[in-house]
């Protein structure tokens, strides 16, 4: 009989000392998976250089060729890295998409079937069909679009692509997920009107994320109106136009870098990634603030980021609304403090790969700590904790949670580590690597 991957168990390696390792990882699925549908809606072909290849963004590139891009996977044109030729070419259905468990796909690729001329099928994993999607169905219906669903607002669902879409202006609750505006805006230059997002309803939550989206958007010469610079709050425009084909370098995945960091910070010592951006709108970019005010040390050099840690680790009180998916990371390190933690503005976190609250409550309790809910987060008062399984419930930041308690506390194995190759390839081997073991 064949092992089923979802029940194995990792032996989380404990460290026996300071880690000091230089750590390169991987592209960010966030740009990465941006880069792909932008280049798929462009007028001429592009290169996306050091793309992320993991299951997310292979499941993203797979969606756009069954729609009728061709995406050449390849070395750049100077020879070095990896680099992926995308070709637009007219979108077409009928199709079925894929989405895995990837709330870039299921909210990203709606807008773009919608141009497709033909209907296009949307499923995926079991979770998919729980994490909110109403926020683009029902914008993508005012739109002018027609989408056949069970009427929950979520997955499966059917787009019923007409060649092109009239946009306009539409009102929508993103408080669930930042995604949603990202979705539309992303698509937006292809609509006839092009769009006006108005967001209304509770605060919006991962707002460096859809300032990545419009960076990217005019990267690729779209127009874009948005709120931070003296725009309306919470309303986005984008009119219709051509978009460039680009040649773009995908940063490294900086909310990926976090466990890496996080091993620093946990046992005294230093860690080094290279190619940190010196400007980013990715949220990871954070942990330089957090994760320093929780006891270490970082400095940017030509080498990279390189985070030092003291062997002491501090709580934190902190409203982490912007940066969610940090989330499970901090908590775990929380969960190692000399002191409590409260981590606030994430209730959004429940509709994540899982509720992320209370799965990080159950497994950090169930090694012995002690970890409540809160309405919009988690109070976390360290304990010292004992080993036993750590449950991540297909959820790659539940699966690097759990190794990095692990390497302050014996005996911590982890359930299903495979499931990290959502966001990263080859975590497992990173992880030793690091280590030296
Ligand atoms: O747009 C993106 O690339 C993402 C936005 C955020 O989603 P939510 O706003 O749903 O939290 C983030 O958590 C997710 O990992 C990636
Ligand atoms: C929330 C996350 O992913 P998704 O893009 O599937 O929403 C995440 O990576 O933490």
């Amino acid at each position: 009989m064949r092992p089923d991957p979802s029940t194995d168990l990792w032996p989380a390696p404990y460290a026996r000392g300071a880690v000091d390792a230089t750590v390169t990882v991987p592209g960010s699925k966030s740009v990465t998976n941006r880069g792909l549908v932008l280049a798929a809606l462009a007028a001429e072909p592009g290169w996306l250089r050091r793309p992320l290849r993991s299951r997310d963004t292979l499941l993203m590139a797979e969606a756009l060729r069954t729609l009728g891009v061709k995406i050449e996977e390849g070395v750049g044109p100077d020879g070095t890295g990896e680099a992926w030729r995308i070709i637009p070419s007219p979108l077409r259905g009928p199709a079925t998409v894929d989405v895995g468990n990837a709330g870039t796909v299921m909210r990203f690729l709606p807008p773009v079937a919608a141009l497709a001329d033909g209907p296009v099928r949307f499923d995926g994993d079991p979770r998919s069909h729980e994490r909110p999607l109403h926020g683009v169905i029902d914008a993508l219906r005012a739109l002018g679009a027609r989408i056949d669903d069970d009427g929950r607002g979520a997955l499966p669902m059917t787009v019923h692509g007409a060649g092109g879409l009239d946009g306009g202006t539409v009102e929508i609750d993103a408080s669930s997920s930042s995604q949603f505006v990202s979705a539309l805006l992303l698509s937006a230059p292809r609509f006839n009107q092009g769009v006006e997002v108005r967001h209304v309803g509770a605060k919006l939550p991962s707002l460096p994320h859809i300032r990545m989206t419009v960076d990217m958007l005019r990267a690729v010469g779209a127009q874009v109106d948005e709120p931070e610079h003296g725009g309306e709050p919470n309303v986005w425009r984008v009119a219709p136009s051509a978009l460039r084909g680009r040649d773009l370098v995908v940063e490294p995945d900086l909310s990926n870098a976090q466990p890496f960091l996080a091993a620093a910070l946990v046992t005294g010592g230093r860690v080094t990634v290279p190619d940190w951006p010196e400007r980013t709108t990715q949220p990871g970019d954070e942990l330089r603030r957090i994760f320093t005010e929780m006891g270490g040390s970082c400095e940017l050099t030509e080498a990279g980021l390189t985070f030092t840690g003291t062997g002491r680790i501090h709580g934190i009180d902190v409203d982490l609304g912007e940066v969610g998916e940090l989330t499970p990371g901090i908590a775990a390190v929380a969960a190692l403090a000399d002191s409590p933690s409260t981590l606030r503005g994430v209730a959004h976190l429940r509709l994540h790969e899982t509720d992320r609250l209370a799965a990080l409550t159950k497994e950090i309790n169930e090694l012995g700590g002690d970890v409540t809910e809160t309405e919009d987060g988690l109070h976390i008062r360290p304990r010292p904790l004992h080993g036993g399984v750590f449950h991540t419930y297909h959820d790659h930041r539940m699966a690097t949670a759990g190794a990095i308690i692990g390497l302050a506390v014996e005996g911590v194995e982890i359930e299903d580590v495979a499931t990290t190759a959502k966001t990263l390839p080859d975590f497992p081997g990173m992880w030793t690597e690091m280590l030296g073991v």
